[in-house]
């Protein structure tokens, strides 16, 4: 498993490693020990998952404070780009993002440290998506900005006219039209 930095400091892709033989493949999607070396001590506390088609776009997406969720995300079947943005207030990175290709094929995981808005768009006709968070759900906390936010800017790498967005995403404001709620 090879744990490598990104433009944003706390944001790491992580490279499961697999070992395929005759019968197919194994590899650990998950290890604690050696999250405590590379990225530090993690308590996850739920696993969740879904299921979507070509075009669909989950995001950007936060909960609150005390229920801020750090997450562990990654494709297990199709292909999505998946966007972490920083929002921690007073980070050098302030309103940047990081986008990683995830796809069943390359079993990339991208690591996003609480304070960042999450979400993907899927590529591929069907895609199926998991991640661990170390935070409950907590819905009355939900937060998030809008996916095509103009200050944020996200190349989605797929055309506006294909993304679909559910009722509640398409309800969400640009982050200058919204409470941020991280500290640094
Ligand atoms: C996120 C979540 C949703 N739900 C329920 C609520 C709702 O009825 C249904 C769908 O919820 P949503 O529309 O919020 O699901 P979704 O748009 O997939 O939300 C997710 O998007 C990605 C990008 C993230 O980063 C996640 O943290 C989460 O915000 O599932 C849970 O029961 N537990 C959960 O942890």
């Amino acid at each position: 498993m090879t744990f490598t930095k990104t433009s944003i400091p706390g944001v790491f892709i992580i490279e499961p490693k697999v070992f395929g033989d005759a019968r197919g493949y194994f590899f650990e999607s998950f290890s604690q020990k050696e999250f405590e070396q590379h990225i530090g001590n993690i308590n996850f506390v739920q696993d969740n998952e879904s299921r979507s088609t070509r075009g669909v776009l989950r995001g950007l997406h936060f909960q609150r404070p005390p229920f801020a969720q750090a997450k562990l995300v990654r494709c297990i079947e199709g292909e999505v780009l998946d966007v972490a943005v920083d929002l921690r207030l007073g980070s050098p990175t302030y309103k940047q993002y990081v986008a990683v290709k995830l796809t069943g094929e390359n079993k990339h995981q991208l690591f996003i440290p609480r304070g960042f808005a999450h979400g993907f768009v899927v590529l591929s006709e069907t895609a199926t998506f998991a991640y661990k968070v170390d935070n409950v759900y907590a819905p009355d906390h939900d937060g998030g900005i809008a996916w095509n936010d103009p200050e944020i800017n996200v190349d989605w790498q797929i055309d506006e006219a294909e993304v679909k967005l559910s009722a509640k995403d398409e309800a969400l404001k640009p982050l200058n039209e919204t409470d941020n709620p991280f500290k640094y």
